[in-house]
């Protein structure tokens, strides 16, 4: 007893690792990802966000104290006005207007994601539903975190993809990550070994849907 959320970082290390380091971060982060292949993704990841907003929506139902409202609502916050912004706006410079966005055919990398958390938050307790939800989260700060950290990332207008970099760099974001990091601390300290392997197992599935997600920006997979 007394796990941590690196505790299930550790346990699924190898699909961890995969995830953050994959090839569409290093080349996004080294400013040669395709062009078509990030707008894929951004465009997917719109309707992601749509959908993660709604299990955000589905935490704060399935919340009992206050705390765990407010809780809900920051991460849902994060997602309307932090990152749904910055889609909006490389749309945008596009040509491709919010309707449009909209009207999009979701791909089965989305589908499988976002369908799979809501599920699972609709089964689960709370703690299943954030664990679900935690790779997303505290992924992409550390993805930022990581990126910053290599040689071969390149910053500022040389880079096309400088502002999705920024943005989970920045303050907002890192401090949402920072947020359901220490209310996972705080949860996980109380879990039995058997809750803590039913966890793990939703926090590989999110993981792999992660990795899965990258793979169809980069092959345009609908
Ligand atoms: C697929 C995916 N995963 C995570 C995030 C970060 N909220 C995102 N925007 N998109």
């Amino acid at each position: 007893m007394g796990y941590r959320f690196s505790d299930l970082t550790d346990a699924c290390q190898q699909d961890w690792r995969a995830y953050l380091e994959h090839d569409f971060v290093r080349a996004l982060g080294a400013g040669r990802l395709d062009e078509d292949a990030f707008r894929h993704y951004l465009q997917q990841d719109y309707l992601f966000l749509v959908h993660f907003s709604r299990a955000y929506a589905l935490a704060a139902y399935k919340s009992q104290t206050l705390a765990e409202l407010r809780h809900a609502f920051e991460g849902l916050k994060t997602i309307l006005d932090v990152e749904l912004d910055l889609h909006v706006g490389y749309c945008r410079e596009w040509g491709i207007g919010e309707d449009d966005l909209a009207a999009l055919p979701e791909a089965r990398a989305t589908l499988a994601y976002t369908r799979y958390v809501l599920d699972t938050g609709c089964r689960g307790d709370l703690l299943d539903l954030h664990v679900a939800l935690a790779p997303c989260l505290i992924g992409y700060g550390e993805i930022a975190n990581w990126l910053n950290a290599q040689a071969s990332t390149v910053r500022g207008a040389a880079n096309p993809y400088d502002a999705w970099i920024a943005m989970y760099e920045g303050d907002a974001f890192q401090a949402a990550m920072h947020e359901e990091r220490a209310w996972l601390d705080a949860r996980l300290a109380e879990v039995t070994p058997e809750r803590f392997a039913r966890l793990t197992t939703i926090f590989r599935d999110a993981t792999r849907l992660e990795i899965d997600f990258w793979q169809m920006g980069l092959d345009r997979a609908d």
